[in-house]
């Protein structure tokens, strides 16, 4: 075949995703890109509509190995999970020592350092990386966020760059870490993702139940934030989507569409890792019950009947859609330093040396959660890379102060109007559990020693002690 060997790098998985990456490693200068998919149709498609790509296209996966330049190396852009295990056995079975399989698809980090775990013993390299960016960024330039080894990335990283976002003259590309650590800080940033998301949402639903504005009224106002702090891809779409109105029936499109919010795992595996890390990440977690809240419909339908008034919406001041704003920076930048604190704990757990500053830096375009105030981080992180939250950061200790009172107000609004603000009380109520001068988790501790013997420690001395509730109620030292 005269395409043998004439590909310095290859795609797997022709959907959405791989055929934009395919495109966009075709363009740049130098590359011979080899593509294949296990139904042929897409490969076809694919190669027909852009013969501008120069594609090398594999019938089969035999084909596909064949066309690929020594060492090979292969992207796979498949369905997480079954999938990709399928694909992954099929190049292992075909690579030599020396070749890279590189898995781009939102696979559970542990499944990738599992992964490269099995692999390695053949001498095949297996690199995990994360692409954030959709259908556009995998095109036009996503952030990438690889793991695997340093060897890896001294033949990868070239190639990554030269597809990534550029910011400031810098590609959105990093080595995050080894095995699982790029699959890692890409499920973090989608959990941060979920969180923007529902904040935004609320930001909305309160402009429009308690500001009373339309969807195109509450779009000019999300346009004019846009400008400012809140500058964000998220926010930009927003403006968008509140724009758009419904071709067949001429409504807001946001009012055709059926209020239930789907997901693909990578919000809940966050909490769940969060949760195994000991890190409160109540933001994001919020956010993936307010899709799972939405989807149930039976429930909703049943409350509804029985709720027979609702809370009046209270008049509000010309200044809440500025208040909301205020709300919604503070929630975000809470969402934001929880997710950097639960990239700290797996960071620790797992031994990856993460600089959270080119994290933050590398998301500053291509990705979906692409702000503005990632700057803010990304300064944050360089000039004190052991600061405990985000939010004893100077410009983020100020910038919470400022919006406290307004955060306040809102949530408040919202609570006595009957508007669900999870994402913003939850964020108001973890910002004030961590100002609180005492919290009343010594209480609960007083209870677990009561009623298990589980042991406290007191204010005035070192120790740990029990109480012997169902005696003297003297102290002892346990
Ligand atoms: N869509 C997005 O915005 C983003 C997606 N991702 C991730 O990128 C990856 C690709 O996403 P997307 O492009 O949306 O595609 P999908 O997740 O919808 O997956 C479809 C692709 O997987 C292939 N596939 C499924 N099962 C197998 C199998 N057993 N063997 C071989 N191929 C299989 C399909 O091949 P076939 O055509 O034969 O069915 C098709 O090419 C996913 O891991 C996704 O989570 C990451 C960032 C953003
Ligand atoms: O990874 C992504 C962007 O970064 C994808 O868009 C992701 O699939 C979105 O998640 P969900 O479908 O759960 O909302």
């Amino acid at each position: 075949m005269k395409t043998n060997g004439a590909a310095n790098i290859g795609v797997v998985g022709l959907a959405v995703m791989g055929s934009n990456l395919a495109r966009n490693l075709a363009s740049r200068e130098g590359n011979s890109v080899a593509v294949y998919n296990r139904t042929y149709a897409r490969t076809e498609s694919l190669v027909t509509e852009h013969p501008e790509a120069g594609f090398i296209a594999g019938k089969s996966i035999d084909e596909f190995v064949a066309s690929l330049a020594k060492p090979r190396t292969a992207i796979i852009m498949v369905q997480a999970g079954a999938g990709t295990d399928a694909v992954i056995d099929q190049l292992a079975e075909r690579f030599e020592p020396g070749d890279i399989i590189v898995d781009g698809g939102n696979a559970n980090f542990q499944d990738t350092i599992a992964r490269e775990q099995r692999i390695a013993p053949t001498g095949i390299h297996f690199v995990g990386v994360g692409i954030s960016g959709g259908e556009e960024g995998a095109l036009k330039g996503p952030s990438i966020m690889p793991g695997g080894s340093e060897e890896s990335y001294r033949t990868l990283g070239p190639i990554l760059a030269s597809i990534a976002a550029v910011v400031a003259g810098e590609p959105c590309v990093t080595h995050v870490g080894t095995n699982g650590a790029g699959h890692f800080v890409k499920m973090i940033h989608n959990g941060i993702e979920y969180a923007d998301m529902q904040l935004i949402g609320e930001a909305y639903d309160l402009l429009r139940t308690v500001g009373g504005l339309p969807p195109h009224a509450v779009a000019d106002i999300f346009a004019r934030w846009n400008e400012g702090p809140l500058e964000s891809y998220l926010v930009e779409i927003t403006a968008d989507i509140l724009r758009h109105v419904d071709q067949a029936t001429g409504l807001p499109f946001v009012d055709v569409v059926l209020d239930q919010a789907g997901s693909k795992g990578t919000g809940v595996w966050t909490v769940q890792n969060a949760l195994d890390l000991g890190v409160p990440v109540g933001g994001i977690a919020e956010a993936v019950f307010a899709r799972a809240v939405s989807g149930k419909a039976e429930q909703r339908a049943a409350v509804r009947r029985l709720v027979t008034s609702r809370p009046e919406v209270q008049k509000v001041s010309p200044e809440f859609a500025e208040d909301v704003s205020a709300a919604l920076y503070a929630s975000k930048i809470v969402a934001y330093a929880q997710g950097f604190d639960a990239i700290t704990a797996g960071a620790e757990k797992y031994g990856w040396n993460i600089h959270k500053d080119q994290i933050a830096k590398i998301w500053r375009g291509g990705c979906i959660i692409r702000a503005r105030f990632l700057d803010r981080i990304t300064q944050a992180y360089t000039e004190n890379p052991d600061i405990t939250t985000l939010l004893e950061a100077p410009y983020f200790a100020q910038a919470v102060a400022d919006g406290e009172a307004a955060w306040r107000r809102v949530v408040a609004t919202a609570a006595l109007s009957g508007v669900p603000v999870p994402g913003f009380s939850s964020a108001l109520s973890y910002y004030d559990s961590l100002a609180a001068e005492r919290l009343p988790a010594a209480l609960v501790q007083g209870q677990r020693d009561f009623f298990g013997a589980h042991t406290y420690r007191r204010t005035d001395r070192d120790g740990a002690f029990h109480t012997l509730w169902g005696g003297d109620r003297s102290e002892v030292t346990a």
